[in-house]
């Protein structure tokens, strides 16, 4: 690796970002009903990290280390209570600080359809400023690809749990690559190491050290680093049991613990013999006593002897106060709306057209139904029984429209969900160019289905024979996918979790069938609930469709008991539309029941999502205790 490669150089220049926290009491509750408790996860946590510095938060599984890393980049979830003071550069965290800040998980989510360096690419267009040239952003993706030695894999895709991509570790190393590429300041990584081996391992710590050394602040956890990783670490924070063990210059450590009475031996990893001393041992009552009464002495013994870490200790240049202010004013987006729309179309039709599976599922099951269908219609005749099935397929067509599209968009959107959520989080697009890029890359798919459909089923089974009426078939299914799409769609937004929107979408489906016009006859409905079919894209879709399948033609045998007194008698167009309820409807009706549909579930959809950004625990500031109070 060759460090110092990525040319950040050419960026704008970092801010140099002091980041202190003092004190900081994190609980949450457990339990329900009488077992009811609050379990303290943070106790009390104090520290630093400083510009050009990497500070390693370690301990012990379950210590708290990944609490307190979301609590300094303020993303801890809802649901507890967070006290204390955390300074960005001497101020209360600001506007800006999202912006300026990347933050990488264990194990976040990746569009699969796109190759590692499309990913990268679109990180850096949607993250840097227009006033960044292209030929500037581009060359940074190669040296965040090969900084992060990802040239074997650069034109890989990400791929899924169904669709083999790149490896675990070069996952991992993706998901640094696209935070870096926001040119961050501040650089927050929860064990961006794990699932790596120990080359790769070391290699994206170096990687770390260097945006450090390039005078950005890094925070990350980690687990049991080598003793090669850990001689990078600037600053270490040592938890056990969310109290800290040590907290100061890394280097510094090894001698500190000596002194209170716990000697790492010769040759031996720092990194295990911290482990070691800070771990709980709950194997037996005995040993689990042991352990507490050593973590409760390092405790008490690095209070009395902290005064370090208080926020009073750490001078901040002037400089670094006037730049976090100016970034705390800046505007908020990178691109304007436009850039945004079409850098996130690129990418959704990217993951849409690649998308194989749901390409070929969707149009082969379109396809197998449109079959079935054609062959069980195909007799159908102008008997008076012939006028029952025809209105069937008709609804039956409105069904398997409304409910293919659905489904589909309930399962495409809530894989993404966790993406957009993260980026949204970010600062990276607003949410309605990205609405709008997702809703027109699946008008294809739609138009492919309802030409499909109308293709294989019309003529076989002996629809309106016109030429003009197939068409309008064809385009009032169009229609009606689109409507089922924005529902599942707004659905998929309302619900957080996607079991439940799959849970309630066939509930809401069958009601706007019930109200779809074949099963209760518009007329019977009560008056009062009358009104619910004009939010059913079914009935909009039925009417439509039997408006153009019926109207103007004639010829359907009457009723067998009528046609013995009158062999003559004949059933027109018009009376089986008056019959089913739509005798005075006219087709444009059903176009723009369906688009204004369209429009409402897409419109209720993006309010959903708008509203579901997610939300994080705030900090209840305390008063930044004085070097004198300390
Ligand atoms: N919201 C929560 N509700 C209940 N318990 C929680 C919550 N968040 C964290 N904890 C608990 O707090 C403790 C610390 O969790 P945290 O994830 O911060 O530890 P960690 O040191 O990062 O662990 P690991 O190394 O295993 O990732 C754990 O016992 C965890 O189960």
């Amino acid at each position: 690796m060759n460090g110092g490669a990525v040319s950040f150089a050419r960026l704008k220049k970092v801010i140099l970002v002091t980041m202190q926290f003092s004190r900081l009491h994190y609980t949450v509750t457990v339990g329900r009903g009488k077992k009811k408790d609050t379990k303290r996860i943070l106790a009390g946590v104090s520290g630093r990290c400083l510009p050009g510095q990497l500070l390693a938060v370690m301990g012990p599984t379950g210590s708290g280390k990944t609490s307190l890393i979301n609590a300094l980049a303020g993303r801890l979830p809802r649901g507890g209570s967070l006290e204390g003071s955390v300074l960005v550069n001497g101020a209360p965290r600001g506007r800006g600080f999202r912006a300026i800040t990347a933050y990488v998980l264990q194990d976040d989510v990746l569009f699969s359809n796109l190759t590692v360096r499309e990913t990268f690419r679109f990180a850096a267009n949607i993250r840097l400023p227009t006033s960044i040239n292209a030929d500037t952003r581009m060359q940074l993706v190669e040296d965040v690809i090969s900084e992060l030695a990802l040239g074997k894999a650069a034109d890989t895709f990400i791929g899924s749990p169904w669709e083999r991509g790149v490896s675990g570790g070069e996952r991992k190393r993706v998901n640094i690559g696209v935070e870096l590429l926001s040119n961050p300041s501040l650089i927050f990584l929860d064990e961006p190491t794990s699932g790596l081996d120990a080359f790769q391992a070391q290699n994206v710590m170096e990687a770390l050290w260097t945006l450090a050394g390039n005078g950005r602040t890094v925070v990350t956890t980690i687990h049991q680093p080598r003793s090669s990783i850990f001689q990078m670490f600037d600053q270490l924070l040592l938890l056990s049991e969310g109290r800290i063990m040590y907290s100061g210059e890394a280097a510094k450590a090894v001698a500190y613990f000596s002194a209170a009475g716990f000697k790492c031996p010769e040759q031996f990893n720092p990194g295990d013999f911290f482990m070691d001393v800070t771990s709980m041992d709950y194997r037996t009552p005995e040993s689990e006593a042991a352990t507490r009464r050593r973590i409760g002495l390092l405790s008490d013994l690095y209070e009395r002897s902290n005064v370090e870490t208080e926020p009073a200790a750490v001078v901040i240049a002037e400089t670094s106060r006037q730049d976090m202010e100016t970034a705390n004013k800046d505007q908020q987006f990178a691109n304007h709306l436009a850039r945004e729309f079409s850098l996130l179309f690129g990418r959704a039709w990217r993951q849409a057209s690649r998308n194989k599976m749901l390409v070929i599922v969707t149009l082969a099951q379109t396809l197998l139904i449109g079959l079935v269908l054609a062959w069980l219609y195909s007799g159908m005749s102008k008997s008076y029984a012939g006028i029952q099935d025809e209105s069937g397929i008709l609804f039956f067509v409105a069904i398997f429209t409304a409910m293919g599209s659905m489904f589909g968009s309930l399962t495409t959107f809530g894989l993404e969900r966790g993406i957009v959520n993260r980026e949204r989080t970010n600062k990276a697009y607003r949410v309605l160019p990205y609405f709008l890029a997702r809703f027109i890359c699946d008008v294809p798919l739609r138009v492919g289905q309802g030409l499909l459909f109308g293709c294989i089923l019309y003529w076989i089974v002996g629809l309106n024979p016109s030429a003009k009426a197939f068409f309008m078939f064809c385009f009032l299914v169009i229609c009606e996918g689109l409507t089922g799409q924005g529902l599942g769609t707004a659905l998929s937004a309302a619900c957080k979790d996607e079991k439940v929107a799959l849970a309630v979408a066939p509930v809401i489906t069958t009601m706007l069938m019930l109200f779809g016009g074949f099963y209760a006859n518009t007329a019977t409905i009560p008056a009062v609930l009358r009104w619910i079919r004009y939010i059913s894209h079914l009935y909009w879709a039925y009417m439509g469709l039997a408006v153009n399948d019926f109207r103007g033609r004639d010829g359907w045998a009457c009723p067998p008991a009528v046609l013995e007194l009158t062999p003559d008698c004949t059933i027109s167009g018009d009376d089986i539309l008056n019959q089913l309820g739509f005798g005075g409807n006219h087709i444009w009706e059903a176009f723009v029941g369906l688009l204004g549909l369209t429009f409402g579930f897409n419109a209720l959809g993006y309010v959903f999502l708008r509203l579901s950004k997610p939300k994080f625990l705030p900090l209840a500031q305390t008063a930044v205790p004085s070097k004198k109070s300390a």
